[in-house]
């Protein structure tokens, strides 16, 4: 705790510079705030300071307020760990105080750092720094006045963006927006904050109390429409989560009521939804997702990344194509190998479109896909293999071609070159049985589209070296992906939690259920979409390819059915070719097309399997519950063999990979929301009407039968048998 405190500096211009240090982003932690309070109280208490200029250490303003405390709140309900801030230190101190602040703002001001900021009679800022509310992300809306003070300095319509979008600006942008008065460089910075809050002390310049402004706020009725618009585009962004709506609703208590009235609102609602199972379920992810970063053996043993400059992608089909743009992305220079030049240009082709496609949704310029394009080249032969770096294999899932090329490349290439397979499926034991480099072999799992997706799943064996292991990790850094460590089994970590979905849905089905009611219902819960529509959207190659896979790996708790080959034998192939369980037309919405009915009854008769032949009758909890608890289940057996780290990267990986509602916290930490007892009396129910796909796994008869959480990975005296 030695570098957490605020420090404050008396110069002879009478200005009292007062510093926030908690690396590493200088967090509002409530040692921080009382330290906040303290020296401003010094401040205004002493003669000889007569103005303020409020900074952060180490190049950061703030990061806002410290999420760990929401974490503790959330453990032990205690909402007294939330200190007063809104009223105390940035109304009654900071904005109405009786000497001007200045914020000198570097790096970042997030959330509760920019409304301090806000609290402030002006702010100056370097042009890097990142500048948001992004409380709406955790769940919370702005708790330090920001929903009143931002409106008041850059209006109503950029207010609302930045906040229910959780968008942040640069400071070029906060200064034409007004909520910037000046843009300086870091060499500058305090200097010019120092002669600002003089002016303003002397009354050279004006003594600005944001909260009092009204010139950029617009009249009571436009402002209406501009609330409403927004609670509108909330409900179809946001429609299971109540803090977005919340945001609003103090918004306009502050535009009908004035701005003091609007930071009581806040203060008020902010604190009912610190409560809320949303802000539980994204604090947790927060952290989550920040955990799967440290993985033990690998990045706490003093080991450095080696550079990854040059990688091959052997295979240009979907994803092969997918990983090669994610790499030339971030600057590196790809080889895409193929067996003919046919394919070769189709890859070629398949990338530019890529990029292509992020101009045009202006994601990136067209010079920066110029740049990415030219560190592209194509390759019919291992001849340009020697000096790579890595190579990322992307061919289709059949195991003596992926054996021969990895026996093929390790004659190829140099002996520290990595041996990436991006297989989603297959035990990298067999990938890698003919050569004898398996130290260097590792699974990097992209989920489609691969320049899109934000998960990389790096799969490890036991024989796979940590420094492989981190380089791929910072590889997967660098193309901004979210890298997170798994074992070696089918499926690995998401696909094999996730198949039971698939197998569930379709089990419901051949029971009766009708298809586009499984559909509505799972989406209702958050997922983007239902499970056959994502088979529609995915095409049936995959669910084909990976059916006999998981039968037998998973043998006895798998549900197999004809329908995929009958929607096939009918010509349905899915979005690809227009018809699948959905009609898709170009620029309309999929439409549940009814004609997919006799397959479907067809396939419900060969399967046979509905209670005497009678459709079963379900509430929609419990469609949710017979699609969701399977995966909960094979969740557990995934703990329970050590594939993951700790329970909290299985529920990331679920976020990433599958798109699981973030708001939920994963598919762990939600099973844990319901209760492990009521999953597995469910399981065990099911099992004995319908039988072995519902069996409950060891691990979660035992957790429930002791009322333990599922996230409870070992237990005292049990031998989890780690595959990390
Ligand atoms: C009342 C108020 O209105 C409520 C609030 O202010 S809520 C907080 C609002 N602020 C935010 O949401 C910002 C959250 N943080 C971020 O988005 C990013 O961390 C960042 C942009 C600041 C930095 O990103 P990056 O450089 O990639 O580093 P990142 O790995 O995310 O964070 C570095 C460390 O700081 C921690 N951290 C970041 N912001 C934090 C915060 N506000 N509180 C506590 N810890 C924080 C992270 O947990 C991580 O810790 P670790 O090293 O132990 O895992």
């Amino acid at each position: 705790m030695a570098n957490v405190f605020v420090s404050m500096e008396v110069g002879r211009d009478g200005v009292a510079v007062i510093t926030i240090s908690n690396p590493p982003v200088n967090a509002l932690a409530p040692i921080i705030i009382d330290g906040l309070k303290k020296r401003y109280k010094e401040a205004m208490d002493r003669d000889d300071v007569k103005a303020i200029v409020l900074t952060g250490n180490a190049g950061k303003f703030s990061g806002g307020f410290d999420i760990n405390v929401f974490a503790e709140v959330h453990k032990n309900g205690d909402l007294s760990r939330l200190p007063d801030v809104s009223v105390d230190l940035v109304v009654n101190t900071i904005e109405d105080g009786k000497k001007p602040s200045v914020a000198a703002i570097q790096g970042l001001a997030l959330g509760g750092g920019l409304e301090l900021a806000m609290g402030c009679h002006a702010r100056i800022s370097t042009p890097e720094a990142q500048l948001g509310l992004p409380e709406l992300t955790l769940g919370v809306i702005p708790g330090f006045g920001g929903t009143q003070r931002l409106p008041r300095l850059v209006g109503l319509p950029k207010a609302i963006e930045m906040m229910l979008l959780s968008k942040s600006i640069r400071a070029k942008e906060g200064k034409e927006y007004g909520l910037i008065d000046s843009v300086v460089s870091s060499g500058e910075l305090l200097t010019v904050s120092r002669l600002w809050a003089l002016d303003i002390a002397e009354k050279r310049k004006p003594w600005v109390t944001s909260l009092h402004r009204t010139d950029r706020l617009c009249s009571l009725s436009e402002a209406n429409e501009i609330l409403k618009g927004a609670r509108q585009q909330a409900k179809k962004i946001a429609p299971n989560m109540p803090q977005h709506q919340v945001c609003l609703d103090s918004i306009e208590e502050g535009i009908v009521f004035g701005g003091y009235a609007g930071v009581l609102k806040e203060a008020k609602v902010f604190k009912e939804l610190v409560l809320s199972s949303t802000a539980r379920g994204l604090v947790y992810t927060f952290f989550s997702q920040r955990a799967t970063s440290k993985v033990p053996n690998v990045t706490d043993v003093g080991l450095k990344p080696r550079n990854i400059k040059k990688v091959a992608v052997i295979g240009g089909g979907l994803m092969g194509s997918g990983i090669a743009t994610a790499l030339l992305l971030s600057d590196i220079s790809v080889i895409i190998k193929e067996i003919d030049s046919r394919f070769l240009q189709k890859g070629i082709k398949t990338i530019a479109g890529n990029l292509e496609g992020l101009v045009k949704r202006r994601s990136i310029s067209q010079e920066k896909m110029n740049q990415a394009l030219s560190l592209l080249s194509g390759a019919l032969d291992y001849s340009e293999f020697k000096h790579l770096d890595m190579v990322i294999e992307a061919v289709i899932e059949k195991i003596p071609l992926k054996q021969s090329i990895f026996a093929d490349l390790e004659k190829a290439c140099s002996p520290h070159c990595i041996f990436a397979t991006n297989t989603s499926t297959i035990d990298l034991n067999i990938v890698g049985q003919k050569t004898s480099s398996q130290d260097r072999i590792i699974g990097a799992h992209f989920f489609s589209p691969a320049h899109v997706m934000p998960l990389l799943e790096i799969v490890r064996t036991e024989k796979t070296s940590p420094q492989v292991i981190l380089d791929l990790m910072t590889v997967g850094k660098l193309i901004k992906k979210v890298p997170i460590v798994v074992g070696n089994c089918t499926g690995f970590a998401v696909n094999r939690t996730f198949f039971p979905y698939t197998q569930g849905s379709l089990l419901l089905l051949h029971l009766g259920v009708d298809l586009f009611r499984i559909d509505k219902v799972i989406s209702s819960f958050g997922m983007p979409m239902g499970p056959f529509l994502l088979q529609d959207l995915a095409g049936y190659g995959v669910a084909r390819a990976v059916k006999g896979v998981f039968a037998s790996a998973f043998n006895g708790r798998t549900f197999e059915s004809d329908l995929v080959e009958l929607m096939v034998e009918d010509g349905r192939e899915g979005k690809s070719n227009g018809k699948g369980y959905y009609i898709h037309e170009k620029g309309s919405k999929p439409k549940p097309d009814p004609t997919v009915l006799p397959i479907i009854n067809e396939s419900r008769r060969r399967a046979n399997i509905m209670p005497n032949g009678k459709p079963i009758n379900v509430s929609d909890r419990e469609i949710l519950e017979m699609v969701f608890f399977p995966v909960v289940n094979e969740a557990c057996r995934v703990l329970d063999e050590g594939i993951v780290v700790r329970a909290s990267d299985l529920d990331a990986a679920c976020i990433l990979g599958m798109s699981f509602p973030k708001y939920r916290g994963g598919i762990i930490f939600w099973a844990d929301t319901v209760g492990p007892r009521y999953i597995y009396s469910c399981l065990k129910k099911w099992e004995d009407i319908y039988g072995g796909f519902f069996k409950p796994s060891k691990y979660l008869e035992e957790r429930a039968k002791r009322d333990l959480p599922l996230s409870m990975m070992n237990l005292p005296e049990s031998s989890t048998r780690s595959r990390m």
